[in-house]
């Protein structure tokens, strides 16, 4: 008998199915910029890999009538730890782009992260989000008056905190973008820089160029200490996936930290988000909050997650691949999947908060093949 297989037409089921969907519709140079890891993938393989090297242990016998998955964001309410994480040029998966995926993740009630690269202006996107939780993802450029005016535009606009990305000195090398010669498409513009002196084009020129040009590689703790020093928004740091610089981030006083590896698309071979993840949450010892992005796909892997100390997690491709299928009602339907595929979890494993949620849930493979060991 063949298999049962859905095939990319059908409503999907589930973020894998999502994906197959955009894989087949998506225009190759698009799909390509957005499926890649940097070099020869490894850390995307392990950023999946590592979740399902974690087991599951459930409790049982206990009421499990009521699952709540909500919970706070620097002390915003949200009604569920699924987040959207910042991605750039979000109008190449569908014409709403940055528009959709903010609307979709404020109907659902949950953080959406907008990207400095982004196709839709901060301005435009506060108000298509309205009420709804919104951050800022920054990158500091070379000019750093450009960079101030980013923060007091997100700071006026509503965006509760910074996001600023460390871990992007140069852009990683994906080399079908380099192979695809791949640039933001005509019609579309860096909608954060179109003005004047501010205009940013990537049309011509590809990413790699432009973050060359534009990003200050002398970007130090100092930075991090210059931008509290002109803004009153928290500060959540994103890619740290070390305890020392978790350490480091807190004593500067960030309130946040995304343990991140970018998609596995800057240096090939860091760890597994998952597996980085414990050793900076002991590290931070409750200074921040600490969240995490990577490979996440299912409830259970945000599960496994907030077991392990995250407070919460962040979706990067599977939101653009729900914004590619329909657009709004896509991105929307992606944080239902995996929101109610986590209160799932919760209830199979007896947690009815997100606060029970602790490392007695999960154990790594390696302790059933040699427990006395562990
Ligand atoms: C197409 C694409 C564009 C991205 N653009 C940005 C960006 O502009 N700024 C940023 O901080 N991270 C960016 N990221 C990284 C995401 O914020 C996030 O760390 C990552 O996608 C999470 O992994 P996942 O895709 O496996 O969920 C991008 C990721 C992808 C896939
Ligand atoms: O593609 C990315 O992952 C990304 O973060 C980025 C950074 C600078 C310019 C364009 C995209």
């Amino acid at each position: 008998m063949a298999p049962v297989v859905a095939g990319a037409d059908a409503t999907p089921l589930n973020v894998d199915e999502f994906e197959a969907y955009a894989r087949t519709y998506l225009p190759k140079k698009t799909l390509d910029y957005y499926v890649s890891g940097a070099d020869d993938m490894v850390t995307l393989k392990e950023n999946r890999a590592a979740f399902t090297r974690l087991k599951l242990m459930p409790r049982v016998l206990r009421d499990v009538r009521h699952i709540d998955t909500a919970t706070t964001l620097l002390g915003q309410p949200v009604a569920t730890p699924v987040c959207i994480a910042p991605s750039a040029m979000q109008r190449m998966a569908h014409p709403d782009g940055e528009l959709a995926s903010s609307a979709a993740a404020a109907a659902q009630k949950t953080c959406f992260v907008l990207s400095t690269i982004s196709t839709t202006s901060i301005e435009d996107v506060a108000a298509s989000n309205g009420a709804g939780l919104r951050w800022y993802q920054l990158y500091i450029f070379k000019d750093r008056e450009l960079t101030r005016d980013l923060v007091v535009r997100a700071e006026k606009a509503g965006y509760k905190a910074l996001v600023l990305t460390v871990d992007t000195p140069i852009l990683g090398s994906r080399e079908a973008d380099l192979r695809n010669g791949f640039a933001l498409p005509r019609h579309l513009t860096m909608a954060n820089f179109t003005g004047g002196k501010h205009a940013h084009r990537v049309n011509e020129v590809g990413l790699s160029q432009y973050t060359k040009e534009l990003f200050d590689l002398n970007i130090t703790w100092d930075d991090v200490a210059w931008l509290k020093s002109i803004t009153s928004l928290p500060i959540v740091v994103k890619g740290v996936l070390t305890p020392e610089d978790a350490v480091l981030a807190c004593d500067v006083g960030c309130q946040g930290i995304l343990v991140s590896n970018h998609g596995a698309r800057q240096l090939d071979t860091v760890p597994a988000t998952i597996e980085a993840l414990p050793a900076i949450v002991q590290a931070v010892a409750g200074r921040a909050e600490v969240y995490l992005d990577g490979g996440v796909r299912r409830g259970t892997d945000a599960f496994k997650a907030l077991a392990l100390g995250a407070r919460a997690v962040f979706l990067g491709r599977p939101t653009l691949w729900g914004l590619a299928h329909s657009g709004q009602q896509g991105v929307e339907d992606v944080l239902k999947m995996v929101t109610s595929e986590l209160a799932h979890a919760m209830m199979f494993s007896a947690t009815t908060s997100i606060a029970e949620i602790g490392p007695n849930y999960v154990r790594h493979e390696a302790y059933f093949r040699s427990p006395s060991k562990l």
